[in-house]
């Protein structure tokens, strides 16, 4: 019989999880998933049920990655919010099994996965595509991402100026507290965007609230938020006159409302370009449309297990 499953929550997850550790891991998961070699990765755009009643969705995300001997689900719920709803936007757990016997290994949390390894992928497109002497980051929206998103594109990269505008000045405020300052407030979006290099959107929002006419030629956007077929983050005149990247095409044609609204081409996927099979426009305005998918959760949720495993065995 097979082991029961180890139970691994928040805290223990964040206790071992690293970005140093965890984008090295996502960048050779995308580059496999855009191979579309069935012994890499097998991973079918996410089912989402409707929760009609909660405004949410549950999305399930399986994923196999045959040579890694990797097979997990996440199950992730995500909600439209009214303005002062104090319940979360986002709840995940990720389900870890032996592809061999079929038996669950590992339940673990997975918010913290989800929040980091979005903000992982996210850091991982402007690496790629944003103009070199990148100078300004803005940040539109102030929750969970926003901060995740912060953490990592200043860790990785030497901003001279971050900007952040979220739908209220407590928001705002509460936010740059939390980051102990060296982020400019503003009132605006597109008093935050003007002029920004790079521009990250982590927005709750169903409709645009990035306008292409504010964003500056040749500046990467890393848009996270609106993940359904009608809702969107992004309006048309950005989608229409940016090179367009995504982590998964088929998740970008049938999930995303800036793509299919818009009527925009996917030029690459992230993985395309690890690859070397698809060009970096970094002297274009790029947009890198993030839906995220179940490898990134798998890869994630295998580098907690193993990290919680020899955490475990040490004397
Ligand atoms: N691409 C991906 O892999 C993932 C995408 N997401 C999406 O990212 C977005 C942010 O997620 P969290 O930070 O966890 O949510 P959150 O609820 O913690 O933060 C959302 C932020 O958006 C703001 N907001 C909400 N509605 C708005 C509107 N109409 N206009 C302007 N701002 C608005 C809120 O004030 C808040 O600052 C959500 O859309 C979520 O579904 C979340 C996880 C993974
Ligand atoms: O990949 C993910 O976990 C999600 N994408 C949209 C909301 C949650």
């Amino acid at each position: 019989m097979a082991e029961p499953p180890v139970i691994i929550w928040q805290q223990e997850v964040e206790s071992v999880l690293r970005y140093r550790d965890l984008v090295p891991r996502l960048e050779d998961a995308l580059g496999k998933f855009s191979r579309r070699d069935r012994a890499e990765v097998v991973q079918p755009v996410r089912a989402a049920v409707p929760l009609q009643k909660h405004s949410g969705f549950m999305g399930l995300m399986p994923t196999y990655m045959e040579n890694d001997g990797v097979l997990s689900t996440k199950f992730v719920c995500f909600y439209k919010r009214e303005k002062g709803s104090t319940l979360p936007a986002v709840q995940a757990t990720v389900v870890l099994l032996d592809p061999e016997r079929g038996n669950v290994k590992a339940v673990m949390d997975g918010e913290v996965i989800t929040t980091m390894r979005t903000a992982a992928v996210s850091a991982i497109s402007a690496k790629l595509l944003m103009a070199s002497g990148a100078e300004v980051l803005a940040i539109l929206g102030t929750g969970t991402q926003a901060l995740s998103h912060y953490n990592i594109f200043t860790e990785m990269f030497s901003f001279k100026e971050v900007r952040v505008w979220s739908r209220t000045k407590e928001n705002v405020e509460r936010f740059v507290r939390s980051v102990g300052g060296g982020v400019r407030g503003c009132g605006s979006a597109e008093e935050a965007v003007r002029g920004a290099d790079v521009i990250v959107t982590v927005t709750g929002s169903t409709e645009p609230v990035l306008h292409g006419q504010w964003v500056k030629a040749g500046a990467h956007v890393a848009a996270v938020g609106a993940c359904r077929p009608d809702w969107r983050e992004l309006d048309d005149v950005l989608m229409k006159s940016a090179v367009v990247y995504a982590d998964s095409r088929e998740g970008a044609l049938s999930e995303s409302g800036d793509v299919i609204l818009s009527g925009a081409q996917v030029f690459a996927e992230l993985g395309d370009v690890i690859n070397g099979t698809r060009p970096a426009e970094r002297e274009k305005t790029t947009v890198f449309k993030s839906l995220g998918m179940g490898v990134e959760d798998a890869v994630s949720a295998q580098l907690v297990f193993d990290q919680w495993t020899a955490k475990q065995t040490k004397p």
